[in-house]
């Protein structure tokens, strides 16, 4: 899998392309992540990337022949980062996995030329309600997450066992030492039995999300344990 980033701030994405398991996949090359620096589609002079918004008004805009020329030079469908698009989320993520390529455009200043939006983009993407200072950090998460669904970038077990690939917040997770300021690791996780461990990580994961996320339990087929779980969970909350 191809992932274009097109964007004025190429040096953002350094980091995301050199650190951990993006960086290692990319050694591996199990996948391509290109950073597209729209500033050298700018021809002119002074490589001016965006202007004045017609119609007056504060700030800038990223102006359209520089980003249809950076268009010209990648494939796949193409995703707009911005405020206006549809919430990103897991089941995006894993549709935009299963393409060869893909192309996200990062948008900066007060936006793109909307002559870009109306006959090159396919899909305008939003990760949430904020404001940003651009739309880079959103490129990069929505990379991040595409990514990590791409065969061998991460461990097929650490994958199985992403909470969330059965739909549940992660359970707590402890490490050395079992002691550290009176503060213990709870008995069971040191017992060594495999199946109490994983029940108990089971119910965890389940009480947190009954507790934080309840919207991910509607509509969440519940297996007989996790029925019996969720049953002990709410008795003990008094529920
Ligand atoms: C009602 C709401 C959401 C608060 C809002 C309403 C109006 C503007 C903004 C805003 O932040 N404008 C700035 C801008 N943001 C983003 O790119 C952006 C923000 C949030 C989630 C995103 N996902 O992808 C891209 C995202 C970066 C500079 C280029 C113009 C877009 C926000």
């Amino acid at each position: 899998m191809k992932i274009n980033i097109l964007t004025l701030f190429p040096e953002m994405f350094s980091g995301f392309k050199s650190e951990s398991i993006i960086g290692k996949a990319l050694e591996k090359n199990l996948l391509e992540i290109n950073i597209v620096n729209i500033r050298e589609f700018c021809y002119d002079k002074h490589k001016q990337a965006d202007d004045m918004p017609f119609g007056g008004g504060a700030g800038m805009v990223m102006k359209p022949e520089p980003l249809f020329r950076a268009l010209e030079t990648v494939k796949g469908k193409v995703i707009y980062t911005t405020p206006q698009g549809v919430r990103f989320n897991q089941k995006l993520a894993i549709e935009l996995a299963q393409e060869e390529e893909i192309t996200i455009i990062a948008g900066h200043y007060e936006g793109i030329d909307e002559r870009v939006v109306e006959s090159k983009v396919d899909l305008e993407v939003s990760i949430g309600d904020f404001v940003l200072t651009g739309g880079e950090l959103p490129a990069m998460m929505m990379a991040d997450c595409i990514a990590r669904l791409v065969p061998g970038v991460i461990k097929k077990e650490s994958y199985e066992n992403d909470s969330f690939f059965n739909g549940l917040l992660d359970y707590p997770h402890y490490t050395r030492p079992a002691e550290y300021e009176g503060m213990k690791v709870p008995e069971v996780l040191l017992s060594g039995h495999h199946k109490n461990i994983e029940t108990w990580r089971l119910k965890e994961s389940l009480k947190r999300t009954y507790l934080r996320r309840r919207d991910l339990l509607v509509g969440r087929e519940l297996s007989k344990e996790e029925k019996k779980l969720l049953a002990e969970i709410k008795r003990e909350l008094g529920k």
